[in-house]
């Protein structure tokens, strides 16, 4: 058996990262095993994790290992070396429809379900854990180090992607609240001692109602709570809508629905009923009575209608046209297939939404199908300054330039569940007017606000030791690169405060002579980035969890095209090393493209990159020298990759993810047979190098004659492995090659 320490655990996760897992996977174990390396495979696809949930009714070949609970607990451990693809986030469509996929190839698991009663709350708390981003929050167990590669940002200079042309009289603008939100509301405080705390609401009776109890508070951690006012936000929500319409600019909403899995969907169903607010005034009962909920989309409920008798159905259709024509125009998903911003509260998600809109002149789509001037409504004003920021710059100097501009990379602050993306379990849409209390043991009140029925409140924990991890990372970041690096933090802001203070404790443990190390407010510390963007100049954004997110697709879609291709550590804090594939997500839209014309475009640059570097931990902890070897031929590989031109294209019948890991593994080989470092692996690899060069011209025939035909994969969460594994080897000869080896 093989010790955990001679293991790389690599994800099996969804949609196109899955796929191009079957082809790349086995070439990887193919050159691993060379140095003793057994690449483990980890199945956290989102319908294994709901298998892995509910075993009881499943036959023996059924079960699904717990693999998240497992590597969880590996995260924690110094022998961890997870490389980690992007998995989904399932909103509660996406898992419903796996939950039916499921269902219908005869595993027996519930449904979700719909009411209140024991049993399915019993249900709805198991699925909790699977629902909405519930894979990385359990991973990072240490904080995260992102940034575009030098040769990915050569490239990029010399091979620059599209950007839309940026005009000074664009009317598109960031619209948020900027008062009685999460941001404005919020309070916070620096526990000294360890405690428990419990969240208590007490309503204009005296009624108290546990919320939670049994909070744990390390000593030194920060806990903020917050409340956003319904009441403000519907009439906010009115206002922007008369506002798009009166301007004859598109409505678009960015949240992050998955990752703030109980907030945005209860603020994306406000939207929809606001925007659709005679539908809910004529027919509100009627839609409740058939289960048709908002906070799932405009998609949900036109889907649920067809429970209605005919002319039910057609009266409520044709009202909701009605708010269709009358509104202004929705910002369209996909325009062809009539699908808007408001259909599905995971199609649009901020952090990819934002850039992109950006990257096409402020504009997006209408349902012509034509770019148009967009009012993108970001409810809570936290960070959408950023964005709006950005926007002004753009306006002002004309769209970024990809040739000249510098790098925005990221330190930031997110192991053990910090800030907002770990408030999940702390926050709740409220119930009656009154009060919510934050109690210790002793019964002092650390927070409280008052609050209105339909209010969302939330708490969220920052603990001391990650944060002083973090402090570490930017230090050591900034004399590595000797950059600048730019604390992204608000003085004015309750959270920040409280922050600020534990930055300026924590920097003076480290040597910062000749360091440029700035505290600067969100929108200041955009400005100043693109400022020095625009001149060429490298900025490090070191912030929160929130932030790290945002700025790690903003600045690598802006200045390479996709998040796909960031280097993406995470330097667990017990040791171990956390390798992610870029910041890009599992593009679902790949798939559709794979299944109806055989083409993969999925980038597993992100992979590449990521397994470079997990190798190269593995060697750095095992003394494996031929680890070492591995992780430089292949970061040889990856940019003879991009030299060549052998990323996938977007088009079929050209080189896709297939054709692209065929030329790595090409090129990987030849590098291990031209290095003079480790004969043995020379010896081993210049057969192989010659092998693949020999029939290179067939291999890339037979991969390419495979395009051009649907695929039948037999599922979409839950594909057949057997189906996808074959379409996704289609050339007998690499997997000859490659099989044999
Ligand atoms: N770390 C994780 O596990 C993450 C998971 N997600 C999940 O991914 C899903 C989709 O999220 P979404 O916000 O649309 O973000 P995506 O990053 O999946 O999509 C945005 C766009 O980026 C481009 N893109 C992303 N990755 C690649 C790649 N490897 N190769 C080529 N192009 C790429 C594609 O654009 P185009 O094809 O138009 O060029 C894609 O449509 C959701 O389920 C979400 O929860 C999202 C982010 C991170
Ligand atoms: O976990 C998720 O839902 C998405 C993660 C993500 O977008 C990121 O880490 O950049
Ligand atoms: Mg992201």
């Amino acid at each position: 058996m093989t010790s955990n320490k001679s293991i790389i655990n690599y994800t099996i996760t969804d949609e196109a990262p899955a796929l191009a897992t079957h082809s790349w996977l086995p070439i990887v174990q193919g050159f691993t095993k060379t140095a003793n390396i057994e690449v483990q495979t980890k199945n956290i696809s989102l319908a294994s994790r709901i298998l892995a949930n509910f075993p009881e009714n499943l036959s023996k070949d059924q079960k699904q290992e717990d693999a998240l609970t497992e590597l969880g607990a590996l995260a924690k451990s110094a022998e961890a070396n997870i490389i980690k693809l992007p998995n989904i986030s399932a909103s509660l469509p996406q898992l419903n429809a796996t939950i039916a996929e499921l269902q219908a190839k005869g595993f027996d698991i519930p449904s979700y379900p719909e009411g209140n009663s024991d049993s399915d709350k019993e249900i709805k708390g198991r699925y909790a854990k699977v629902l909405g981003s519930a894979v990385n929050p359990v991973l990072r167990e240490g904080n995260s180090d992102r940034r575009a590669p030098k040769p990915v940002k050569e490239f990029a200079r010399k091979n620059p992607h599209s950007m839309g042309v940026w005009s000074s009289d664009s009317q598109s603008h960031v619209a948020t609240m900027g008062e009685n939100d999460f941001a404005s509301n919020e309070k916070s405080t620096t526990v000294t001692n360890t405690t428990t705390v419990s969240i208590l609401h007490t309503d204009t009776q005296g009624n108290t109602t546990t919320l939670k109890s049994e909070v744990t508070l390390l000593n030194g951690e920060i806990i903020d709570s917050t409340a956003l006012s319904k009441k403000a936000l519907v009439s906010f929500i009115e206002k922007e809508i008369a506002d798009a319409k009166a301007n004859g600019i598109l409505f678009s909403l960015h949240m992050k629905a998955t990752m703030m899995k109980v907030s945005d969907p209860i603020i994306f169903g406000h939207v929809v009923k606001t925007f659709f607010k005679d539908v809910f005034e004529k027919h509100g009962d009627t839609l409740a009575s058939i289960g048709a909920n908002p906070n799932n989309g405009l998609g949900n409920i036109l889907k649920q209608l067809g429970d209605l008798p005919a002319d039910k159905e057609a009266e409520i259709k044709a009202d909701i046209q009605a708010c269709i024509d009358n509104g202004p125009a929705l910002a369209m998903v996909n325009s062809d297939k009539g699908i808007t911003n408001l259909h599905v509260p995971s199609d649009v998600i901020i952090d990819a939404s934002m850039p992109a809109m950006i990257r096409n002149s402020g504009q997006m789509w209408n349902a012509n199908g034509e770019s148009q001037d967009t009012k993108a409504v970001i409810p809570d004003s936290s960070y959408a300054g950023v964005y709006q920021s950005t926007i002004d710059f753009c306006k002002k100097h004309g769209a970024f330039d990809p040739t000249t501009m510098g790098s925005v990379s990221n330190v930031g602050l997110m192991a053990q569940k910090a800030e907002e993306y770990g408030s999940h379990d702390k926050t709740f849409e409220i119930a009656t007017e009154g009060v919510v209390k934050v109690v210790n043991e002793e019964g002092n009140t650390l927070l409280e606000h008052n609050v209105e029925a339909g209010d969302i409140w939330r708490a969220c924990q920052t603990k001391d030791l990650p944060i002083q991890d973090w402090v570490k990372l930017a230090v050591n970041r900034a004399r590595a690169t000797n950059t600048p690096a730019i604390f992204w933090l608000d003085k004015n802001r309750a959270h920040d405060a409280e922050l600020i203070k534990k930055v300026n404790t924590y920097l003076p443990n480290h040597d910062t002579t000749g360091l440029d190390i700035r505290i600067l407010s969100p929108v200041d510390a955009t400005e100043f980035s693109l400022d020095r963007i625009k001149d060429g100049l490298d900025t490090i954004s070191v912030t929160g969890n929130v932030l790290r997110d945002y700025n790690t697709d903003l600045f690598p879609i802006l200045e390479v095209g996709t998040s796909a291709k960031m280097l993406s550590i995470v330097p667990l804090m017990n040791g171990g090393g956390l390798f992610e594939t870029g910041a890009g997500g599992s593009a679902p839209k790949h798939v559709q493209q794979f299944v109806e014309e055989n083409h993969l475009r999925w980038d597993s640059l992100g992979e590449f990159l990521a397994l470079a570097v997990s190798l190269e931990h593995f060697a750095e902890k095992n003394g494996n020298d031929k680890a070492q070897i591995l992780a430089d031929t292949l970061d040889e590989a990856t940019i003879k990759l991009l030299d060549t031109d052998k990323s996938p294209s977007r088009k079929v019948n050209e080189i896709d993810n297939r054709g692209s890991h065929f030329y790595m593994a090409l090129y990987w080989a030849e590098a291990l047979a031209n290095q003079n470092e480790n004969e043995e692996l020379k010896a081993i690899f210049t057969p192989l190098a010659e092998t693949l060069k020999a029939n290179e011209a067939t291999i890339a025939q037979e991969l390419l004659a495979t395009q051009g035909n649907e695929v039948e994969l037999e599922g979409y969460y839950f594909p057949s492995d057997s189906k996808a594994s074959a379409a996704m080897r289609p050339s007998a000869t690499l997997n000859n090659t490659i099989d044999n080896f």
